[in-house]
Order: C-alpha cells, then structure tokens, then sequence
C-alpha cells in the first residue's frame, strides 16, 4: 500500500446508504476515491451467507476499478475471499496477529493516543486510522471528539507514517485534517448520503489528492 491511496478513503455498508450501495459504490469510484472499506454493521446490517455475497459484489466493483478492498473487523471474511486488507479497532486482534492470518493484505488499525499508535506501528500496521475528528452521527460508541492534534502529534513522531482522519469529515473540513499532516480522509455519510456520491468524491478528491 502506498499513503496516495489513502487520499479519499470511502466507508460503507448498506446500512448507510438510501439506494443500492454497490450504485453508490460505482458512482463514488467514478468521482475518483482511493480505497474502498466494506463496513457492514449495526442495526439491520447483513450478516452470513448475505454479508459475504455483498462483499463479493462490491469487491468485484472495486477490482475493476483498481480500488483497494478493504473489510471492517471480520478478518475471516477478509482471509475467505481475499480482500486486499482489513481494518481492525482496538477490541480487535493485534496487528502482528491479523498480519500473519491476512498474508500480505493490508492491516489498518485504529488508534487514539500515542501510546496506540506506537504499539500499532511496532506491531506491523501499514496505516492507521484516527478519530472521530469531528462530531458523527454515524457511529454511537466512538471515543470522544478529538480534533486534529493527534494527527499532528503522529506525523510530527514519524512523517512518513500514513495516517487517515475519520469522523464527521466533510469536504468543508477536509483541508484542515490534511494540513494537520493526514494523507488522506476516511469518509462514510459525506459521500454515502450525497445527493451526488460522485460529485461529493470528486470534490474530496480536489482537496485530499
Ligand atoms: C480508516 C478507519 N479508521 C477508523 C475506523 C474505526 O474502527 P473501529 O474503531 O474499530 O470502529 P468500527 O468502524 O469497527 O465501528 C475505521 N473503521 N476505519
Ligand atoms: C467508523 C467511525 N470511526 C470513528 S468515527 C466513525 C464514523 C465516520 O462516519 P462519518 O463519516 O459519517 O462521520
Ligand atoms: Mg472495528
């Protein structure tokens, strides 16, 4: 993985989305994101056999598009079909464990203090993920609202680490994570609930890319 694919790092599952997720998938691949993570969760959420059918769609969308694939939490999913990687939180597995289940994919981790992100480092993480960086609605148990400073505080430890902000990002805020050394944005309703999924990712790709 290189960081430039982190610069527009679209979230979704189908509990996020008003239409067909794999139609607002395609329309945001057409606005230019960068990697792609499949989050299916909450409430209403598919699950089994269902779950991993829609993966297998939406990795094939991706596929075409050369898009990475990444899969939230369910790191068997991700071994079954091969995803290109997985993001884990930090109730998860370490990431030396998933290294070694997921051979060569990528292994994102969240983190939120520096002591989470030394350790994710030292364990082989390839990116991490911080946040919420602003207020969300979409996800109930975050930690709190954190701002920018942490993702300062990464990058000023180790530049060349990449680093994605998430949370209540917006293409109105978005310049202010990538000044504070992000190398991109991780964005689930700004692009899922859009009018346009394509427009909202091309405007992202303006500023983050
Ligand atoms: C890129 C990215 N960063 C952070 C998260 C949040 O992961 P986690 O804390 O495990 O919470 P859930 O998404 O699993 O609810 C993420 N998914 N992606
Ligand atoms: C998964 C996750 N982790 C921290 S905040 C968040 C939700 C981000 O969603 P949105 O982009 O809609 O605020
Ligand atoms: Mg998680």
């Amino acid at each position: 993985m290189n960081s430039e694919q982190l610069a527009v790092y679209f979230i979704a599952g189908t509990t996020n989305c008003l239409k067909p997720i794999e139609q607002i998938l395609q329309e945001a691949i057409k606005g230019g994101i960068t990697m792609f993570q499949f989050r299916e969760k909450g409430a209403n959420a598919k699950t089994g056999e269902e779950k991993k059918a829609l993966a297998l769609k939406l990795q094939s969308i991706c596929r075409s598009a050369d898009i990475p694939f990444i899969v939230n939490d369910d790191i068997d999913l991700a071994v079954e079909i091969e995803a290109d990687g997985v993001h884990i939180g930090q109730e998860d597995e370490a990431a030396s464990v998933v290294r070694e289940k997921i051979k060569g994919g990528i292994v994102g981790v969240s983190v939120h203090t520096m002591e989470e992100f030394e350790k994710a480092v030292a364990d082989g993480a390839d990116y991490v993920g911080t946040g919420p960086v602003y207020p969300t609605a979409t996800k109930l148990d975050t930690r709190p609202v954190a701002g920018t400073v942490l993702i300062q505080q990464m990058k000023n430890q180790q530049p060349s680490f990449p680093i994605v902000g998430i949370g209540g990002i917006t293409v109105q805020n978005a310049a202010e994570v990538m000044k504070a050394g992000a190398d991109g944005v991780s964005v689930i309703t700004a692009i899922s609930m859009a009018k346009s999924p394509e427009a909202a990712a091309a405007r992202f790709v303006e500023t983050c890319k």
